[in-house]
């Protein structure tokens, strides 16, 4: 595998937490010359969603004028992706939605933490003939709904959404560019939560629907409305507790819970250092699902990130993003309407983060902070 990747300049992406390690024997994330993080991208119909879904963002981020006070995204950013420019200016219409471009005051250039001027500026250079891009007939906000409505739902998503740079092909298989959300950190924690009371769609194989079915109700995808699909925690004391998908999957609900506790300790912050940020994020792209009936997201995940090397809350740089469109359609292929099977699965989320945020009976969270001891 060295020598392959070393060979096109690429590297494995070692911060990978939920999703395979490998598809068809392709490793199924690297890293680029340019810090970019490569995504495999699923064959047919689910890899056009996925890039048209993140091109369309893409297309409607918003500008800012430099009068704001605020850097424009392309240099704020410290992402690892480079700014290939050229990409068109187009202003998306996004006053009328909760959250919309309109950004905090920037948080030391950490994207997708909240404070951070990175979620407005130039649209990048996604628009070139991408499987599922602009010209594809399956997603986007040229296929799907039109007007201002779809506009100012991407423009709002593009707060979470990593930034895009299109497609690239290495052995023969196309890998989607995207903005590492994990770049700025020196000692990344992160967690993947896949969000949804369902993550089958209307309309799929009855195969497919009955796997997602069962793997819905024996998790607490169905029960809590998401599911751990990976974690990633680095400590203060140099130690990284790793856990995959199929540990996610064994989780009940109290676990689930435990887990996202454990994912807040690096060792010295508090679960409220960690999680009163990342709530206030939650909330606001829940109050965006709340009014948004341009797009549906099934199976899409939420990560969360902080600096495992933070000292105090505000080392932690709290990081919140939103990805894995393979199944994310637009309005009008299914019954439109709000998109309550993943606003359900938010609130569920945010209501087990407030949860994590309260110790276990009778124990405070300063002592859960000092206790070596907690059964890891
Ligand atoms: N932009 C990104 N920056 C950093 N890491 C990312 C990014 N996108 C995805 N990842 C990492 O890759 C993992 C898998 O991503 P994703 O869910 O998009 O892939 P997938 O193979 O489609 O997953 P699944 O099999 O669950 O559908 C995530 O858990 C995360 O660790
Ligand atoms: O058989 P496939 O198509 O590769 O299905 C995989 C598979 O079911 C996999 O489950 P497992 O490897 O954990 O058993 C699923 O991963 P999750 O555990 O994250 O659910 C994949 O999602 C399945 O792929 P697909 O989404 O293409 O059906």
């Amino acid at each position: 595998m060295a020598a392959w990747t070393e060979a096109r300049g690429v590297r494995p992406y070692e911060n990978q937490v939920g999703g395979h390690s490998t598809k068809d024997g392709l490793p199924a994330s690297l890293v680029d010359e340019e810090g970019r993080f490569l995504k495999l991208l699923q064959a047919g119909e689910r890899g056009e969603r996925e890039v048209a879904l993140y091109a369309a963002v893409e297309r409607a981020r918003c500008s800012r004028p430099k009068s704001d006070g605020l850097v424009e995204n392309g240099s704020s950013s410290s992402s690892g992706g480079s700014r290939r420019g050229g990409g068109d200016e187009r202003q998306a219409a996004c006053g009328s939605v909760p959250g919309a471009c309109g950004a905090p005051p920037s948080s030391g250039g950490f994207p997708g933490v909240a404070g951070d001027s990175a979620v407005s500026g130039r649209t990048g250079d996604v628009g070139h003939a991408a499987p599922g891009s602009r010209n594809s007939s399956s997603t986007g906000s040229d296929s799907g709904p039109s007007g201002s409505g779809a506009d100012a739902t991407l423009c709002a998503l593009a707060r979470w959404v990593p930034r895009s740079f299109g497609t690239r092909t290495l052995c023969g298989r196309a890998y989607l560019a995207l903005e590492d959300a994990a770049a700025a950190y020196a000692s990344p924690c992160v967690l993947d939560a896949k969000i949804g009371l369902r993550t089958w769609y209307p309309g799929a194989p009855p195969a497919l629907i009955e796997k997602y079915r069962s793997k819905d109700e024996a998790t607490t995808q169905s029960s809590l409305g998401f599911r751990i699909c990976g974690v990633r925690v680095a400590r203060l004391d140099g130690s990284v507790w790793r856990a995959d998908r199929h540990w996610g999957k064994g989780l009940g609900p109290e676990g689930a819970v435990d887990a996202l506790r454990r994912f807040a300790d690096n060792g010295l912050l508090a679960p409220g250092d960690v999680f009163a940020p990342a709530l206030r994020e939650l909330r606001a792209l829940a109050a965006l699902f709340e009014s948004q009936s341009a797009y549906h997201l099934y199976s899409s995940s939420v990560l969360l990130l902080y600096e495992g090397a933070a000292r105090s809350p505000a080392e932690a740089h709290v990081g919140v993003r939103l990805i894995d469109f393979a199944h994310a359609f637009p309005a009008g292929v299914h019954p439109g309407g709000r998109d309550d099977n993943f606003l359900a699965g938010l609130r569920g989320l945010i209501a087990a983060v407030a949860a994590a945020c309260k110790a276990p009976v009778d124990v405070p969270c300063t002592v859960l902070q000092q206790d070596g001891g907690r059964s890891k």
